[in-house]
């Protein structure tokens, strides 16, 4: 007996306790660099957003184990194919875990944080939850991916949500199909 239909909301599940179609998962599920795989779709860049040390919200407070008035650099991006925003994402870096080493992660700008935790000594991602939402206010619900990286033995959360325009990008049957 399949689950219900998952609805729009605000809850993060753990991804393998969701039935997702099948290309959502594909994507979803994927342990590589999402830049190094975008990048295989067209011409690809990082559009900076929002960036300052602000107190992370309690949901991603929660899923990283940090204590209530820990403080956080807090990284929001769009990512683009050919000049269409396809993944808008939202980051957020313990300031624990930004010293010594880790330090250049809080200083990307326009260049991909992908790159950074994928090269040696290589990140884990050890935990990956999925929910199907609208990442900002006026945004349309799509399906978005929160993974738990740990790079250098420090944790750090990222957030990517994968928008109608890259499914017409990377070829999918129908947008609808998806959601
Ligand atoms: C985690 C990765 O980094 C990507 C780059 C981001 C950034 O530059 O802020 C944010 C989300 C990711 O999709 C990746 O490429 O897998």
């Amino acid at each position: 007996m399949l689950p219900a239909a998952l609805h729009p909301d605000s809850l993060w599940r753990p991804l393998e306790q969701l039935v997702l179609p099948p290309r959502i998962r594909e994507w979803m599920a994927d342990p590589a660099s999402l830049t190094l795989r975008l990048k295989r779709h067209g011409q690809f860049r990082v559009e900076p957003g929002y960036h300052a040390i602000s107190f992370p919200r309690a949901d991603e407070r929660q899923l990283l184990d940090l204590a209530p008035r820990r403080a956080a650099l807090i990284r929001e991006v769009t990512l683009l194919l050919d000049d269409t925003p396809v993944v808008a994402a939202r980051s957020v870096l313990p300031l624990t875990s930004l010293t010594g080493a880790n330090r250049s992660l809080g200083h990307m700008g326009s260049r991909s944080l992908g790159l950074e935790l994928y090269k040696r000594p290589t990140c884990l991602r050890d935990q990956v939850w999925a929910r199907l939402g609208s990442p900002a206010e006026a945004m349309p619900v799509c399906w978005g991916r929160q993974s738990r990286f740990i790079k250098r033995g420090e944790p750090l959360l990222v957030a990517e949500y994968f928008l109608p325009a890259l499914w017409e990008k990377v070829g999918a049957t129908s947008v609808s199909s998806l959601l």
